[in-house]
C-alpha cells in the first residue's frame, strides 16, 4: 500500500507541478476536484466524471452524515464502493456547510451542534466526530474541522476564530487514524488579516501535516483580496506539501491561484452553472439560454473535444435548456468539468515547460475575446 505523499516534479515561479499519491491512486497537480456533494457529481455518472480526466472528487460530510449517514455508508463498503468511484476522494469536515445550510446551529469550543435542514433532527459535530465520519466514509483526504469566518468580521473576532480552528486541528490530528495512503489536511484561516494568516500557517506547519488547505476565502472578498491572502499565506507553508484552495473557482481564479502556489481546487461552479445553461469556453462563459443560440449549428466550443462539443449543436443545447430537459444539465455538466480538466492539464504542461506566464496570458486573451 502506497504511503500518502506529494511529489514536487517541477516549478515555474511560485507555481508547482506535482503528483499526489493516495490509497486510491495518484492525482496529477495542479488538480481540480469536481464536487460530489451527496455521493454524486450532480447529473454525471462516475464513468462520465472519469472521462473528463478528473482523478479525485470531493464529498460533503454534512450532507452524507445526514443522509444516508456515515455508519450506513461504512456498512455499505465506504464511499468509493457506494458511488462506484474507485479514484481518490477528499471529504470536507462539514463545518463550512453546517454554518451555511443548517438551522439553529451553536458553535463553541467543543464543536458545533445543529438541526438538519432535511428533517430538523439534532446533530453534533466535534473535531473527533468529523474525523470519525470521514474515516467511516473512507476518504483518502480528511479535512480538519474548522470555522470559516464570514467576510467582514473584525480582526479580534477572526483571531479568536482562527485560534479555535488551530485547537481543533490539534484534536483532529490526535483523533485521525493513521494508515498508509490516507492523510489529514489542516486548514489555514485568518480572514484577510496578514498577521493572522501567518500565525495560522506557521502553527499548522509546525504540526507537520501531510497537506494544507487555505480556507476562509471565496466568501465574497473578491479576487484581488483572495490573491493577496495567497501571496501572504503560501510562502509560510511547507514547500514540499500540497496546498488546497477551498471553493475556488472561476477559470481565471484558478490560473491566478496556481501562479501563487496552489495545487488543488474544488468548486461547484462547473456543475452548478452547467445546470442553469452556463458553459465555460476558451472564449469565455456563454449562456445557452440566450436566444442568439437557437439556430446556431456550431459546437459549443470548437476547441473542445468532449462528447457534448463533438456531437451536438448550440441550437440543440439551447433547446434542451429552454425545455428544461434532463439531458441539458447532463451535457453541460460534462462539458464544463471536461473544460476544467483540460484547463488543469494545460497548466500542468505549461509549468513543466516553464511557460506558465505566457500560457496564462494566452488564456486571458481568449477569455476576453468573447464569444463569436
Ligand atoms: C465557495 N467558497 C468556499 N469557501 C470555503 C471555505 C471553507 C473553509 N473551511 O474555510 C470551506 C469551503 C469553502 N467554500
Ligand atoms: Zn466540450
Amino acid at each position: 500500500m502506497t504511503d500518502f505523499r506529494w511529489d514536487k516534479l517541477a516549478t515555474d515561479g511560485m507555481s508547482r507541478r506535482g503528483r499526489l499519491h493516495t490509497a486510491h491512486g495518484p492525482v496529477e497537480t495542479p488538480a481540480f476536484m469536481p464536487v460530489g456533494t451527496a455521493a454524486t457529481v450532480k447529473a454525471m455518472a462516475p464513468w462520465d466524471v472519469a472521462q473528463t480526466g478528473a482523478q479525485m472528487v470531493l464529498g460533503n460530510t454534512y450532507h452524507l452524515m445526514l443522509r444516508p449517514g456515515a455508519e450506513r455508508v461504512a456498512k455499505l463498503g465506504g464511499l468509493h464502493r457506494f458511488m462506484a468511484w474507485d479514484g481518490p476522494i477528499l471529504t470536507d469536515s462539514g463545518g463550512f456547510q453546517v454554518m451555511s445550510l443548517a438551522q439553529l446551529r451553536q458553535l463553541d469550543e467543543t464543536g458545533v451542534t445543529f438541526k438538519s435542514h432535511i428533517d430538523g433532527s439534532t446533530h453534533a459535530l466535534s473535531p473527533e466526530r468529523s474525523v470519525e465520519i470521514q474515516d467511516l466514509l473512507d476518504a483518502d483526504v480528511t479535512m480538519q474541522l474548522d470555522e470559516c469566518p464570514p467576510a467582514g468580521w473584525p480582526h479580534d473576532k477572526v483571531a479568536d476564530s482562527m485560534r479555535l480552528s488551530l485547537r481543533w486541528a490539534e484534536r483532529c490530528q490526535r483523533a485521525f487514524r493513521e494508515r498508509p495512503g490516507y492523510g489529514l489536511f489542516g486548514i489555514v484561516q485568518g480572514g484577510v488579516y496578514d498577521d493572522l494568516r501567518r500565525e495560522s500557517a506557521r502553527e499548522l506547519s509546525a504540526m507537520d501535516l501531510p497537506g494544507y488547505a487555505v480556507g476562509g476565502l471565496a466568501v465574497g472578498e473578491g479576487q484581488a483580496e483572495t490573491f493577496r491572502v495567497l501571496e501572504v499565506t503560501c510562502p509560510e507553508l511547507p514547500a514540499d506539501k500540497p496546498r488546497y484552495l477551498m471553493g475556488v473557482g472561476r477559470p481565471d481564479d484558478i490560473v491566478g491561484a496556481v501562479m501563487r502556489g496552489i495545487d488543488m481546487f474544488d468548486c461547484v461552479l462547473p456543475t452548478r452553472s452547467g445546470r442553469t445553461g452556463q458553459a465555460f469556453t476558451a472564449r469565455g462563459p456563454i449562456n445557452l439560454k440566450n436566444a442568439r443560440h437557437r439556430e446556431d449549428t456550431r459546437p459549443l466550443d470548437p476547441n473542445c473535444d468532449c462528447a457534448t462539443c463533438t456531437t451536438f449543436s448550440r441550437a440543440y443545447l439551447h433547446h434542451l435548456i429552454r425545455s428544461e430537459e434532463m439531458l441539458g444539465p447532463m451535457l453541460l455538466s460534462r462539458h464544463n468539468v471536461h473544460y476544467y480538466q483540460a484547463l488543469m492539464a494545460g497548466l500542468r504542461g505549461a509549468i513543466e515547460r516553464g511557460e506558465l506566464t505566457e500560457h496564462a496570458q494566452a488564456l486571458a486573451e481568449g477569455w476576453h475575446a468573447g464569444d463569436i
